[in-house]
């Protein structure tokens, strides 16, 4: 069986191609396709459950290959040209000491990144995994010394007019303006459309941004500050304490910033808001998306505010050791594929949940039947004794 619309890359696909088409998108007045297919989802199962092994014995892979399926409308699905991508940019805040290390980390670790040495580079160059690292904001130009109209490999630069400062402090003015939000929206909705394949890993890089999504977690769940802020690179308890007391200003400046775009444009960041646009892009033309840790779940949070039916094409690759990332998905009634105490951020998770992916479709392309291998099924005393 095999439903899947064609993507964007492959150059078939009905996409959303000028800037009001995108903004309605990001706005929902073009809502996203419900793709939950009963008689798919039915023909999923039976295939999971006729396969060599007690039913449902391969856990949460089971799970992950029922959703792959989905997304990609097919029993037997191949998960084609994996993109990492890792969306960098600046925060304002820092200026209130909310990180325990320094904004100049943020274009050296882009650095890093390129350069491939980062966590994210080895783990996705071991997977087979293609890496982009965005400059969605970061206070660095990355090809300065260049001529005009250069570029570098592996690296894209999309940075909203006035991002080259990174986002403004959110404990005294909004993060970004709405222009620039709106913007950083559409770079991510655009960068979508140029990228091969099927399946989309989202990272991050960007000193700060724990804080950012924290404050998004506050807002669009409607919890205590103190429960959603966390230790981010390494702060101690503390620390901690007077992070939640920073972040408890932000909200109170930022009150009337309810609804899930304006709290997006107070608490930033860049990266962020790119992050949004490309995840209601990818789901948009139906693509896998693999999230990572907590700041990338934020921007799946904002994008679930506005569409629902985003979490159809999520899956979620590890519950991060950062304090409300648990809340986060829980908001999200979703659960991640595993718990390895990650808080690195980059994409490291993502990366590392993809071979799990892959094995996930190729247990249900690959693995024999009961009746094609010649195995006998449950008996009827094992059902007798439940
Ligand atoms: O993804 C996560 O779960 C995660 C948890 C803690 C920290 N991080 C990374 O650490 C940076 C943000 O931390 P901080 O303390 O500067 O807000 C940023 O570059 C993230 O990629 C990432
Ligand atoms: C070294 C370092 C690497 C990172 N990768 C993602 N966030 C990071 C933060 C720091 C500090």
């Amino acid at each position: 069986m095999n439903t899947s619309p064609a993507h964007a890359a492959s150059g078939s696909h009905a996409q959303t191609t000028d800037t009001a088409a995108a903004w309605d998108l990001v706005v929902g007045r073009t809502a996203l396709a419900d793709i939950a297919d009963p008689a798919l989802t039915q023909a999923l199962q039976d295939t999971l459950n006729n396969k060599t092994k007690p039913l449902g014995s391969l856990g949460r892979l089971e799970d992950a290959a029922l959703k792959i399926g989905q997304v990609l409308g097919s029993t037997a699905p191949v998960l084609e040209q994996p993109q990492m991508v890792v969306f960098a940019g600046d925060h304002g805040l820092t200026a209130r000491g909310i990180s325990a290390f320094p904004s100049d980390v943020t274009w050296q670790m882009v650095e890093n990144f390129l350069a491939g040495g980062a966590a994210v580079s080895v783990l996705s160059r071991q997977n087979g995994i293609a890496l982009t690292v965005v400059d969605c904001g970061v206070k660095r130009d990355f090809l300065a010394g260049l001529p005009a109209g250069s570029t570098r490999p592996g690296l894209q630069v999309r940075k909203a007019a006035g991002a080259e400062l990174g986002t403004a402090d959110s404990s005294v003015q909004p993060a970004m303006t709405t222009a620039q939000r709106d913007e950083a929206l559409q770079h991510g909705m655009a960068l979508v459309r140029d990228l091969p394949g099927n399946a989309l890993l989202l990272g991050e890089m960007g000193i700060g941004n724990t804080s950012a999504a924290s404050l998004l977690l506050a807002r669009l769940a409607g919890l205590d500050i103190a429960v959603c802020t966390g230790a981010g690179t390494g702060l101690d308890a503390p620390a901690v304490q007077r992070k939640t007391e920073v972040l408890r200003e932000v909200l109170a400046l930022h009150a009337e910033s309810r609804a899930p775009l304006d709290a997006l444009a107070a608490f930033g960041g860049f990266e962020i808001a790119t992050m949004v646009g490309v995840v209601l892009q990818a789901a948009h033309e139906r693509r896998v998306i693999v999230v990572d840790g907590f700041i990338a779940t934020s921007a799946v949070l904002v994008a679930h505010a506005l569409q629902p039916l985003v979490l159809q094409r999520c899956l979620f690759a590890h519950r991060s050791g950062e304090r409300g990332h648990e809340f986060m998905l829980q908001h999200l009634g979703v659960q991640a594929l595993l718990d390895l105490g990650l808080r690195l951020g980059e994409g490291s998770g993502a990366a590392l949940a993809w071979p799990l992916l892959q094995s996930a479709c190729t247990i249900l392309r690959d693995m024999a039947s009961f009746a094609s291998a010649g195995v006998s099924e449950k008996s009827d005393a094992s059902v007798a004794l439940g």
